[in-house]
């Protein structure tokens, strides 16, 4: 377990260095060379000091200045110390740019990721925890791993340096000093890794409590929590989740303090040793004094060093580990996530003519987690052109059965076929798919873009933005907005308006008109329409979509009576299916159904 933590943890700094180097390798260059540069001028100036040391103490402190290498030994200390002040300066600076260039890629990765997944990964729980921890990792500045390492890349040199110097004075020194920070870095080591477990444990909490700040305050929940008076309800669930949070990370650094405080002791008795040492071998004249006194200044000067690195080896490890989230979510490593996230580029088809016979053969699907399938065994036909109508109960499956049939859901089992040949590529099938979901997006942007998005890979036409407006019955309230189509569609941003949900929902609408697509698959489009323009649409719905093919949803078995093709399903399942009045006479369902929503209309003339 813990080799496997330590290998993670090499591959992590790899990874940090890699995304140095993407985000701004010149900087990253300028920055190891600084290190480098400084370790070595901290290594001359121990040489240095002990022939000043050496000198001074042959010629005596009294004599001293006619030394022939005190005054020029001085001089290159003054001067040197002055270049590595400059240096530290400049590495900063180029530190702090490099540490923005990299959270900016960094956050730019975990979206890109997010953006690529497929649908169905958003169904599984450890996929949002990912996410989640993803999300944490490159908010936590991501940079402060590659900050850190560059820290221990210090340290490491500046061991290096004074071990360098301490061979040329006393070799034994330098395990003794390192064997002073053992415990230090062993603590840090189990206190990383405490961290790291209690992060990973408390990833489905955060997301709940992440979700009940998004349910506080956000906009559109506002007016419920209100009426519900359920504000004080939810601030408490988000105490009570935090409470938690708060509860388990001061235990754990309770626990660590201690063990911390306990390592800080006994490698501070280990460098007294040193130093005790280092006395007694003075003391006898095994060592020059001028040797000793400079030892005892490499000997405080690596064991201050050494002490840091171990504070900061917590804070290296959990920046490391939270690389590693960022790294697994991401899931491209190194390698620019660009590629997994390039949008398909093709052009739309044009609609006309462009898609052949869809046919689904014995679909099955079941949502991960779920216990039964959504659809089983689901086979349908939809000639081009067509207007094919989905009905059913609450929960039957149609939904599901839509998404499958506009590529948004890989099937379990079964087939799509376009044109008779098994669809494999889904993207490129939803590239051919207009969908106007049930739960449409509202885009709180200009409504040039609610309707552009139908088309997002190019700059929106106004004068085409207009005319899918006109179709969707959007033209009149867009046109008295008071930016027109520029007009942010939310209050929350200056100048911006809002939409009444019927008006919002032909925006979705357009947006499928925009979008030009041959396939149309419509689910429950008309919801928040009023009665007159639910039948305005459904009656000129061929006119509007000719030469489409359209799979339409509707609980309002009145409005899919003109439909080619009505599939009825129950439970997943298609269990008839047939014209309107084919299934009418079947008296079976479908009739039952029509049959109780006429009565309650009393509409004495519906066929
Ligand atoms: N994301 C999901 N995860 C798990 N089960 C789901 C999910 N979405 C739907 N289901 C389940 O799948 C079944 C079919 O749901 P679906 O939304 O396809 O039905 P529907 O016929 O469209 O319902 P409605 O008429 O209410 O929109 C239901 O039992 C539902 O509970």
């Amino acid at each position: 377990m813990a080799d496997r933590r330590v290998g993670v943890l090499w591959s992590s700094a790899a990874f940090a260095v890699r995304l140095a180097w993407r985000a701004d390798r010149r900087a990253l260059v300028h920055v190891v060379l600084v290190q480098v540069l400084l370790a070595g001028a901290m290594a001359g100036g121990l040489v240095v000091v002990q022939t000043v040391f050496g000198s001074v103490l042959a010629h005596g402190p009294a004599a001293a200045g006619r030394s022939p290498v005190v005054v020029p030994a001085v001089v290159v200390l003054l001067v040197a110390g002055a270049a590595a002040g400059a240096l530290r300066l400049s590495g900063a600076a180029r530190m702090a740019v490099l540490t923005v260039k990299v959270d900016r890629l960094v956050a730019g990765m975990v979206l890109q990721a997010a953006a690529a997944a497929e649908l169905p990964r958003f169904e599984e729980p450890d996929f949002h925890d990912g996410l989640q921890r993803a999300v944490f990792a490159s908010r936590r500045q991501p940079a402060m791993a590659v900050v850190l390492l560059v820290t221990a890349f210090q340290a490491a040199l500046t061991v290096l340096a004074v071990g360098g110097a301490f061979v040329l004075m006393a070799w034994w020194l330098l395990p003794l000093v390192l064997l002073g920070a053992v415990p230090g870095i062993r603590a840090a080591g189990k206190e990383r890794d405490a961290h790291h477990d209690l992060h990973h444990g408390l990833s489905e909490g955060r997301r709940l409590r992440e979700y009940l700040e998004q349910l506080l305050t956000g906009r559109q929940e506002a007016k419920e929590i209100r009426a519900l008076d359920l504000g004080a309800v939810l601030t408490g669930r988000w105490q009570d989740q935090y409470a938690r949070e708060v509860r388990d990370t001061e235990a754990l650094l309770k626990a660590h303090a201690r063990r911390r405080m306990a390592a800080q002791a006994t490698g501070g008795a280990l460098t007294c040793l040193a130093v005790g040492a280092l006395w007694w071998a003075a003391a006898r004249h095994l060592l020059p004094l001028s040797v000793a006194g400079t030892a005892v200044a490499g000997v405080w000067l690596l064991s201050v060093r050494l002490n840091a690195f171990a504070g900061m080896l917590t804070g290296i490890g959990e920046n490391l580990l939270r690389l590693t989230d960022l790294w697994s979510f991401t899931a491209a490593g190194p390698v620019a996530p660009a590629a997994a996230t390039a949008p398909v580029r093709q052009q739309l088809p044009s609609p006309r003519n462009e898609l052949g016979p869809l046919r689904a053969e014995r679909l099955s699907f079941t949502y991960p987690g779920a216990d039964s399938p959504a659809v089983r065994e689901v086979s349908l036909a939809v000639e081009p052109g067509q207007v094919v109508a989905l009905v059913g109960v609450n929960g039957s499956g149609k939904t599901t059965l839509a998404h499958l049939l506009a590529g948004l859901y890989p099937p379990d089992s079964g087939r799509l076929l376009h044109d008779g040949t098994p669809i494999t590529d889904l993207r490129a099938h939803r590239a051919r798919t207009a969908v106007v979901f049930q739960d449409f997006t509202r885009y709180k942007f200009p409504a040039l873009d609610n309707v552009g998005f139908g088309r997002p890979h190019g700059t929106a036409d106004p004068l085409r933005v207009l005319d899918a407006a006109r179709r969707a019955g959007a033209l009149d309230f867009l046109q008295r907005l008071p930016a027109g189509l520029d007009t942010p569609l939310g209050k929350e941003f200056t100048g911006g308006a809002d939409l009444s949900g019927g008006q919002w929902q032909r925006l979705a609408l357009a947006r499928a008109f925009y979008r030009d697509a041959p396939l149309v698959i419509l689910d429950e489009p008309t919801a928040a329409l009023d009665a007159h323009a639910e039948d305005q649409l459904f009656t000129s719905l061929r006119g509007l979509f000719a030469g489409r093919t359209v799979v339409l949803i509707s609980h309002r078995l009145r409005s899919v009576r003109h439909a080619d093709r009505i599939y009825v399903l129950r439970a997943g399942r298609v269990v008839e299916e047939g014209s309107h009045k084919a299934l009418l006479r079947a008296d079976a369902h479908y009739a039952s159904l029509f049959r109780t929503q006429a009565s309650a209309y009393h509409d004495t003339n519906t066929p």
